[in-house]
């Protein structure tokens, strides 16, 4: 890394600078030597001609070039010798932190320097006035008293001024001092781009006196950029027309594909659902017809659930004659697994509107964290239908004894590539083998006198997801026998979306729905914080643009942290003070009160947005709670949360979906963003890389969307700064810059707040090591600079000092510790306490991930040793 903000150049006018020699390779003693030599003849130069033109621009020539590596005309360095010492004067202070009165550090990891009002116009144009100087990077600069010039030139010091880095020097007025301490400008200094109400950070780095571990860096330098350079779409690109949507009722019925009339009618009058969708179409006449095991697989929002519920509930409707009908303690006939208890519930809630037509037949669930005595009772009293998640089921497969299974002929595994990915391999294999496959003989038989001919003839297992992932293949193994892979027609998304013009339909297997919008943004780690506040400021400026928003975060203690930040008090101004009563009550219960808050970040009293949080971690009848009031919210309202919302989640006018943390693997994505845009409706969603390799997964992003890049819109920072601070000018960055050191600040007194931005900082590491292998070099840890991503924490600590408590060591009992102090004493190594159990479940939870693996563990480890070891922007001086 370059000494970020260690250069300084004078402004150098229209003049011509001498050329620049660069020594290159060799040894570096030997391009030294080198060098020496010719600065030596620069500043003795025997043609006369040289010495006029070196005089001409001895006030001209760039600092960076008069100090920097290949220096041409760098003046003697004034030596002042401390006479106990024998040590450069200037160097002992420097090193020592103690500042003479009247001057405060800068170049080393204190620096800051006020700025005057007339620098201002600099700051902002780019263009310095007469008389300043250039600081930290192309768009900082700082006025220096005419008096202090030849000191920079000369490197000879005025008395009063203290030397920085390497032959700079400035004084400083002893008020900028407390304005550098206590956040507040002195009068006649303005904000810096990088640094509002600090003063004006040197390089983009000071850290405040008396916290020696705190860096506050500069927003706006030393960011990045973009190395692609995105073709934006030439010109508007026409909507695509959904892909997802229902069929008309001239194309098809339920009727016609095989539904009893009851079920059609039910469909129609009740649920609204006049025609099927196009999976549905392909799925149920396969399902009631065909007895082979099954992968559905269909978009995102495209009707799955009831493309396999439909065909189940006819076919043991079915079983019901005249005389006898189906009840609940007729046997348990199918049972669906889900990931998710979310997932589980939602699907148990389709299932009971569905079966209002036929109240005697009767679902229920049985899911973790659900108390397990009202599950039994429950299953005691009969059910055809159970949706579960796997543990919860195979947990009461073997202790419930009133469960039986030998009625079962339906086994679905709803997001199977999901569940196999969470690690639920062993839980399906027992579940499959318990369940076994029945002969034909046994399920002719007739069950509670029913005629058990309307149910399959065996045990069928089906498939459903949008993706597969090659964990499906293994899953299929487990489960799956000659398995028929069932997709909606092209034709019929075709005439679905009513393209008359013969656009293509893509038949590629995994697809986001075509009318969804997308986007990506470029963002520096730096500016993520501001840059996602600024989305949702603009996204719910306009009441009614936007309902909901949903904003995936990779990990729990992250979504904790953002959750916090975002939900921090209104800013009472005296406006309004007045109208504080206004503030609109929230809609909160003891379940919710930790969960759901005013986002008063991104929103204001008269403009009010609900916030919620969602992840792993939480009890899950608060997970329950709080998406359930995220669901019927009627006020517009933003989740944060991880991606246990990712999955099948049907949750209504979600327009926007933002992945803040971008997916772990390309599946994950098309399950995020597919939670809007569903059945045909419209809906947005924006996606943050970092410049750099991440740039790379726009192509990832286009390969799963049917128009391909022409329809994927890229965003930059400063695009979605400015709409989202708003202001006239560059007053943006202002603002953008005054709200990140407010959110530091708030991090920073409150040991609680610290704590939650540590331990999101650390979580977000470490889940990102966790990017699925064939993306690693996308997601690269070795690239990730996290000095700058801690600033999106809020965090002025050096990334290598962060602590997080949930890694500390188990605490040691009194034993423990006598014991320990007796190794000691004996000169033996001191054991590490073991790390307890509960700390690292906790760890697994918070990810909602599966542990860390081995690899992704040392990827991390080695990131934090190097940036703990290797001279980065937090070391320099
Ligand atoms: N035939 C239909 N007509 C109208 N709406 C329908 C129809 N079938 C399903 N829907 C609606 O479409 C939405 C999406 O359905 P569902 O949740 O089953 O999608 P999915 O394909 O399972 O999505 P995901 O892959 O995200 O889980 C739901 O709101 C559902 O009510």
């Amino acid at each position: 890394m370059t000494d970020d903000g260690m250069l300084m150049n004078f402004e150098i006018g229209d003049a011509p600078l001498l050329p620049k020699q660069k020594f290159q390779g060799g040894r570096w003693k030997d391009r030294l030597a080198a060098k020496r030599i010719v600065e030596k003849r620069i500043s003795k130069p025997s043609n006369p001609s040289t010495r006029e033109l070196f005089k001409e621009n001895r006030h001209t020539v760039a600092v960076e070039d008069y100090i920097g590596p290949s220096t041409e005309s760098r003046a003697p360095k004034r030596q002042r010798v401390d006479s106990e010492t024998g040590r450069n004067v200037d160097t002992a202070k420097f090193i020592s932190g103690k500042l003479p009165p009247g001057s405060i550090n800068i170049g080393g990891p204190k620096r800051s320097v006020p700025i005057q009002e007339e620098t201002r116009p600099a700051f902002v144009s780019g263009k310095l006035p007469p008389g300043s100087i250039k600081i930290g990077g192309p768009s900082r600069s700082v006025t220096i008293p005419e008096e202090t010039r030849p000191a920079f030139v000369s490197g000879k010091l005025p008395p009063g001024s203290i030397k920085i880095g390497g032959n700079r020097s400035t004084t400083f007025p002893e008020e900028t001092r407390s304005a550098f301490v206590s956040g507040k400008l002195p009068l006649g200094s303005i904000e810096s781009r990088g640094n509002a109400s600090q003063g004006f950070t040197n390089g983009g780095h000071q850290t405040e006196s008396g916290k020696p571990n705190q860096i506050i860096s500069s927003l706006f330098s030393f960011n990045p950029s973009a190395k692609t350079k995105f073709e934006e779409p030439e010109e508007e690109v026409e909507p695509a027309k959904p892909s997802n949507a229902p069929l008309t009722e001239e194309m098809e019925t339920f009727t016609a594909l095989g539904l009893s009339r009851r079920l059609a009618a039910h469909l129609s009058t009740k649920l609204d659902m006049k025609a099927p969708t196009a999976i549905q179409k392909a799925a149920i006449p396969e399902m009631i017809k065909d007895d082979s095991d099954a992968f559905i697989q269909a978009e995102t929002g495209s009707g799955k659930t009831l493309a396999y519920l439909l065909p189940i509930v006819e076919r043991i409707l079915a079983m019901s004659s005249d005389d006898v009908k189906v009840h609940r303690d007729s046997g348990l006939f199918a049972i669906v697994l889900t990931p998710t208890r979310e997932l589980c519930k939602q699907i148990a809630s389709v299932l009971e509107k569905l079966l209002r037509c036929a109240p005697w037949i009767v679902g229920t669930t049985v899911i973790g964290g659900e108390s397990k005595q009202s599950e039994k009772a429950r299953l005691r009293k009969g059910v055809n239908i159970l949706i579960a998640t796997p543990g919860r089921l195979a947990d009461h497969l073997d202790n419930t004894e009133v469960l039986k299974v030998n009625t079962v002929r339906w086994l679905v595994l709803d997001e199977g590539d999901r569940l196999m990915e969470l690690g639920f391999e062993d839980e399906i294999k027992g579940i499959v083998e318990k369940i076994g496959r029945r002969p034909v003989s046994a399920v002719r038989d007739r069950i509670n006198g029913l005629d058990t001919k309307a149910l399959p003839s065996r045990r069928v297992t089906i498939l459903c997801s949008a993706t597969m992932k090659m964990n499906v293949q293994r899953l299929g193994e487990i489960s799956l026998k000659d398995a028929v892979h069932i997709q909606a027609d092209p034709s019929d998304i075709e005439a679905t979306r009513n393209d008359t013009d013969g656009v293509e339909v893509d038949e590629k297997a995994f697809s986001a729905p075509a009318q969804l919008k997308q986007a990506y943004a470029v963002v520096p780690a730096k500016l993520r914080l501001v840059t996602l506040t600024a989305i949702l400021k603009r996204a719910f400026a306009r009441r009614g643009s936007v309902m909901k928003a949903i904003v995936f975060i990779s990990c729990a203690d992250s979504v904790d942290f953002h959750f916090s930040l975002f939900s921090r008090p209104w800013e009472v101004s005296e406006e309004d003070e007045e109208n504080a009563a206004e503030a609109p009550p929230l809609t909160k219960t003891d379940l919710t009160k930790d969960t759901i808050a005013h986002g008063t970040a991104f929103s204001s009293k008269t403009n009010p947005v609900v916030l919620c949080k969602l992840h792993g971690s939480l009890a899950q009848n608060i997970r329950t709670a709080t998406l359930k009031a995220f669901t019927e919210s009627a006020e517009p309202c933003v989740m944060v949360c991880t991606d246990v919302a990712s999955r099948g989640l049907d949750m209504p006018n979600v327009d926007y979906v933002i992945e803040y943390d971008p997916p772990f693997s390309a599946e994950d994505h098309l399950h995020r963003v597919g939670r809007t845009a569903r059945a045909g409706k419209d809906g947005r969603a924006l996606i943050f890389l970092l410049p750099g390799e991440e740039e790379e997964y726009v192509s990832i992003l286009a390969s799963g969307y049917k128009d391909g890049k022409k329809a994927l819109t890229h965003h930059t920072a400063e695009d979605l700064l400015r709409k989202g601070f708003g202001g006239t000018g560059r007053e943006w960055e202002d603002r953008a810059t005054e709200w990140q050191l407010e959110v530091e600040r708030w991090s920073q007194d409150s040991p609680k707040y610290l704590e939650m931005a540590r331990r999101g900082f650390q979580s977000h590491i470490r889940a990102y090591a966790t990017h699925v292998a064939n993306e690693r070099h996308i997601f690269n840890m070795q690239t990730l600079h996290l000095g700058h991503l801690a600033k999106a924490f809020a965090l002025r600590d050096k990334p290598g000092s962060i602590k997080v408590p949930g890694l500390r060591p188990a605490k040691m009992t009194k034993a423990d510790r006598s014991v320990a102090a007796r190794k000691a004493k004996r000169g033996e190594v001191e054991e590490k306490a073991p790390e307890g159990e509960r700390v690292r479940k906790q760890r697994k939870l918070d990810l909602d991930l599966p542990s860390l693996n081995d690899s992704a563990a040392k990827r991390m480890k080695q990131k934090m040793k190097e940036h703990m070891a290797v001279a980065s922007e937090f070391n320099i001086g």
